[in-house]
């Protein structure tokens, strides 16, 4: 079966994962009602077509602190891509390569930043971190990221700790003996590979590894230490959004974590019009969470964000078929957002604004 939609990528990937894997890919926190939600966020939106409108040349390109893309979206950091395939983040960076698409790399990859970057030379990556008590280690990711052409630093601002996923506790997931965090040394993730009382293996070695006391004063410590941009991932209110544009931060990413961190936030498309609003124009926005059609990126971008990050339907493209079952997700992506931009009568990014959407259903009308 030729996957039509990213749905049909998920169930080809379920079908050969082991369910303990499946699971920590796609569970979230608690009772993931957030997780759901940011699924659903999207059916609270309808598109407002325009019509006898030229659409015969549709144009999603667009630039993203300073690199060209084919489109306005990219792969959300995600940890241990060799779960899903043995050539893990380095087939990933072929498919966001080929596709001309951001990827942004986890400091939890399962592959060396170095050969990430070897496997797609030239391509637009960054490389998310999360802050950990040691700095040391910190700061030679930060050195590697930059002599290995990442072009930004992405740090996780929601995650202290782990949030607590009910799946991986059941299954006391553990990472295979053979599968390390790549860049780290590891007797920093050597616990990932065992679960403890009470706690999967991930969360116990990031209870050991975050530093749970970093603040806003902190971030002028990491800037210190490289030339490369920063964009703080997890931030979901106004208030957060401003106080990131104060402490220099170059860009921002609208994202609950695919409500595996706090569950009963809201998600993530929900508040993004609160964030935009709150930063000037020249700090971009970008959203994750949920995004599963071509029409979700439209409307993310109608709502103001710059770009989109999609996360859980890589790695089933991945599972299923490698660098090139990534690459149909990502293809697929771009070509329903070309499709609903020429159906929805805006070939441009810049007709993709919010008059582009309704809320849904529309609001009651006021009693005569
Ligand atoms: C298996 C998995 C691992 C993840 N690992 C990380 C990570 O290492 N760092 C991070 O900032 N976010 C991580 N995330 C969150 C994603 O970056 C992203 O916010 C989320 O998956 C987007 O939602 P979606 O999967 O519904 O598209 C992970 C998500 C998944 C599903
Ligand atoms: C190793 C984990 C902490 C990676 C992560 O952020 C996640 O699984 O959501």
């Amino acid at each position: 079966m030729v996957p039509l939609t990213l749905a049909e990528h998920g169930a080809l990937a379920k079908g050969l994962l082991p369910a303990a894997i499946w699971d920590f890919f796609e569970g979230g926190a608690g009772t993931e009602w957030t997780r759901r939600a940011n699924l659903d966020a999207w059916r609270h939106h309808v598109l407002r077509p325009r019509v006898l409108v030229d659409v015969s040349a549709p144009d999603c390109g667009t630039e993203l602190l300073g690199a060209r893309l084919t489109a306005p979206f990219g792969v959300a950091p995600m940890a241990y891509h060799r779960l899903a395939h043995p050539e893990g983040e380095c087939a990933t960076a072929r498919a966001a390569s080929e596709a001309g698409v951001l990827l942004i790399v986890s400091i939890f990859a399962s592959r060396t930043l170095e050969q990430i970057a070897a496997a797609a030379p030239g391509a637009p990556r960054w490389l998310q971190l999360y802050w950990l008590r040691d700095r040391e280690a910190l700061t030679m990711l930060a050195r590697r990221a930059e002599q290995a052409d990442y072009r930004a630093l992405v740090l996780t601002v929601d995650a202290p700790k782990v949030g607590r996923r009910l799946r991986d506790l059941r299954n006391a997931f553990a990472l295979p003996a053979d599968l390390t965090a790549a860049n780290l040394d590891p007797r920093l993730t050597s616990s990932a590979g065992h679960s403890a009382a009470g706690r999967s293996g991930i969360e116990e070695h990031s209870r050991q590894q975050f530093d749970p006391t970093v603040s806003w004063a902190d971030l002028a410590w990491l800037r210190a230490r490289t030339r490369l941009p920063l964009v703080l991932k997890g931030v979901l209110t106004a208030e957060d959004a401003r106080l990131a544009v104060e402490h220099g931060v170059d860009a921002l990413i609208v994202s609950n974590h695919g409500g595996r961190q706090l569950d009963g936030v809201p998600p993530a498309l929900a508040v993004l019009p609160e964030v935009v609003d709150a930063v000037p124009a020249e700090c971009p926005v970008l959203v994750d969470g949920g995004l599963r059609h071509g029409s979700d990126l439209a409307t993310a971008l109608a709502l103001g964000a710059r770009a989109a990050l999609v996360g859980r339907p890589v790695l089933w493209g991945l599972a299923h078929g490698g660098a090139d079952g990534a690459r149909a997700v990502l293809d697929l992506l771009r070509e329903e957002l070309l499709d609903t931009m020429v159906l929805a009568g805006r070939p441009t990014l810049a007709a993709l604004d919010r008059d582009a959407l309704a809320p849904w259903p529309p609001a009651a009308a006021a009693p005569l």
